[in-house]
């Protein structure tokens, strides 16, 4: 197969969809890999280790988009690449398709064959090509948290580990998977006070039994999150249903109720937010402030620590990868039920129920295009 690899042109995205070593894994197996000039620049891989391991470098986006049959990528394609792609491409990469409709609607129209990271599972509903990104940016969550509580960037002038005498800073989060459990690992690694709300008696149960003393779990209800907010430093949204857009947790009106200068991190900003007030923002301008309240949501936040993440990502996807490359995505699909759970738009069809019911787009049964 063809496999194509270019250059992540969203704000501040420095991760690649592909290290060297995993371009030479496929090449060992009778595929070609392109990848666009300087991809691999900003993750510590320049155009020469990818040549060193076989790949061949293309000057120009375009010259990607032409030749591939299936484009890894990282990021989902934003508006200038909506015209690049091709009917019946394969693209392999992050969509979030139920946070954003133009997006649904362009890869309906160019029929192309999308098949996205986050929506990939596990018979244990484990999502393993959102868990490394997760673990990332659940660490971050706590790092930049943590910095935008700083007075000097209008947060509240609370340092979350405290010092003695002086109690830590109190941290809530909204949600105990994968981020949430890394973002409470970090904040108690730091002496905070946290909080990890979740619907799942079980994952609470296991939180407990493995998180630090200065970590305790509540249910997730609405009047359990309006009893904490007042009392809360940092809080951090980490909420997840598979594929769907985010549930509002934290309305508008609970703002109110918050102290001057807390800090909202929303990390499920990329499934459209669990903070209402929560709207995407960039590594350049990562915050904004309402009713004194300041939001961090930036929807990409592993592309600001590219080297730990494009090998952290490419780690979980090559396995996938190289199944989708020797046999095609319909073989794969076929034969392996992670990945056809990743497949949400196939030629004008959305294929994803989560993604249908979010425009109220019609369903189409996955089966139709795999038989
Ligand atoms: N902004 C960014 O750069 C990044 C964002 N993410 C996003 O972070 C979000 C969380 O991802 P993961 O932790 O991997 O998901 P996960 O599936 O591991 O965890 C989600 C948790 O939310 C819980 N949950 C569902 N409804 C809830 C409710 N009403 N109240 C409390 N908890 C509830 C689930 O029971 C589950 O334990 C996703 O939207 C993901 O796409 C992930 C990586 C990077
Ligand atoms: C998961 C995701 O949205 C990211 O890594 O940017
Ligand atoms: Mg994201």
């Amino acid at each position: 197969m063809i496999i194509g690899v270019p250059i992540e042109i969203k704000n501040n995205e420095n991760r690649v969809a592909l290290t060297p070593g995993g371009a030479l894994e496929l090449i060992k197996r009778g595929h070609t890999v392109y990848v666009q000039d300087n991809a691999g620049f900003n993750s510590g891989f320049p155009n020469e280790l990818y040549e060193s391991v076989g790949a061949k470098i293309l000057p120009t986006i375009e010259a990607v988009y032409d030749i591939a049959e299936m484009i890894m990528k990282v990021k989902e394609p934003i508006e200038s690449e909506y015209k690049l792609i091709k009917e019946d491409q394969l693209l392999f990469t992050y969509f979030h398709f139920a946070s954003y409709e133009p997006l649904t609607k362009a890869m309906i129209e160019n029929r192309s064959v999308c098949l996205a990271y986050e929506t990939v599972e596990k018979a244990d509903r484990s999502l393993p090509l959102l868990i490394p990104m997760s673990e990332v940016a659940g660490r971050m969550a706590t790092q930049q948290g943590a910095k935008y509580l700083e007075k000097p960037i209008k947060g509240k002038g609370v340092l979350l580990g405290g010092v003695p005498g002086v109690s830590p800073g109190r941290v809530l989060v909204l949600g105990g998977g994968v981020v949430g459990t890394q973002a409470a690992k970090m904040a108690a690694g730091l002496g905070a006070q946290v909080t990890i709300m979740d619907i799942n008696l079980d994952r609470l149960r296991y939180l407990n039994d493995v998180m630090p003393a200065n970590v305790v779990t509540r249910y997730s209800s609405e009047v359990n999150i309006r009893e904490l907010i007042p009392i809360m430093d940092l809080i951090i949204g980490a909420v997840l249903i598979p594929g769907a857009k985010a549930p509002n947790l934290i309305t508008r009106d609970m703002l109110k109720d918050m102290q001057k200068g807390t800090v909202l991190v929303d990390v499920a900003v990329d499934q459209g937010g669990c903070i209402e007030t929560c709207k995407p923002t960039t590594h350049e301008n990562p915050t904004f402030i309402i009713d004194d309240i300041v939001h961090y949501c930036v929807a990409n936040m592993p592309g600001a620590v590219p080297y730990t993440s494009t090998v952290a990502l490419t780690n979980a996807t090559l396995p996938y990868a190289i199944e989708l490359a020797n046999k095609g995505w319909k073989k794969a699909c076929n034969e392996n039920r992670e990945l056809e759970l990743g497949l949400n738009v196939i030629k004008g069809d959305v294929v994803y129920k989560a993604v249908a019911e979010a425009f109220d787009l019609p369903y189409v049964d996955v089966k139709k295009h795999l038989n």
